[in-house]
């Protein structure tokens, strides 16, 4: 399964900008071998939060026709990223998949808002878990940034059957150790891949951004990285049943002891 991530700068609330930015980069990217398309984390937005009633989709409307678009004319699946998403009662911060059909395939909206950014005063937690779905016939999960600090749901994604968790992030420079950390070890704790995509580049709100997108497999190994200030893509081949030998080697999810765990 031959995965692309993209890294980019976002425009601050400039939508159209940006709905064209990722059309150029998918015209502009070979993407002839590619199954699976990831972005990142409010790419139509930036965390440009004072408007960001104005700019929320609804219900994901019109970015979600302009993923179908693209996921048809370039037969890929899309992690489509999160945006800025309105379904009534307020802004979500919602990603969402698009089938190489140009078909809905998932959403989830980010439960654990990040108040380093200032998300709890202008955006609403969502109200799901975040769920498996399935691409290619096979079982994924996506989540988005601060998530990555809550390993219980990545646990649950692999509970479910996860064999790739995508992390869609616009997640600062500062803390560039614990964003590599923490996805290597969702991805060791899991045996799993984490496919991983950020931003770069300062917004106006004064936060800089770490990019070092980053793919690694279920033993912990980078399979490639993204520098910390650049506009790249990345690629990653994954192979889906190296899961298997690896939870052999180590049973980890045979050795559990959920009897013993008080907060699960
Ligand atoms: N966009 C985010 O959720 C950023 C998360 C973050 O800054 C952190 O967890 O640290």
């Amino acid at each position: 399964m031959k995965i692309k991530v993209f890294q980019f700068e976002i425009h601050f609330g400039a939508v159209e900008e940006n709905i064209q930015k990722v059309e150029e980069l998918f015209n502009g990217a070979s993407l002839e071998n590619i199954d699976t398309v990831v972005l990142p984390e409010m790419w139509t937005t930036g965390y440009d939060l004072e408007n960001i009633d104005k700019h929320a989709t609804e219900n994901l409307h019109p970015v979600f026709d302009a993923m179908a678009k693209l996921a048809k004319r370039h037969d890929v699946n899309i992690v489509a990223g999160s945006v800025a998403n309105n379904k009534g009662k307020g802004v979500l911060n919602t990603a969402f998949v698009v089938d190489r059909q140009g078909k809905f395939v998932h959403e989830y909206s980010k439960i654990h808002l990040v108040p380093m950014l200032n998300e709890p005063n202008f955006l609403i937690g969502g109200e799901n878990s975040a769920d498996v779905f399935e691409i290619d016939g096979e079982k994924m999960g996506v989540v988005i940034c601060y998530d990555l600090r809550f390993p219980e749901l990545f646990r649950d994604l692999s509970l479910e059957g996860a064999k790739v968790i995508y992390v869609v992030a616009e997640w600062p420079i500062e803390r560039t150790e614990h964003w590599l950390t923490l996805l290597k070890a969702r991805a060791i704790e899991n045996q799993c891949y984490v496919v991983a995509s950020n931003t770069i580049g300062t917004q106006p709100t004064g936060t800089t951004f770490a990019g070092n997108s980053l793919i690694v497999n279920p033993f912990g190994e980078v399979l490639a990285q993204a520098t910390s200030d650049e506009e790249v893509a990345i690629e990653g081949d994954l192979n889906l049943e190296y899961i298997k030998g690896i939870r052999k080697d180590i049973p980890i999810f045979d050795s559990r002891k959920k009897e013993f765990y008080k907060f699960l």
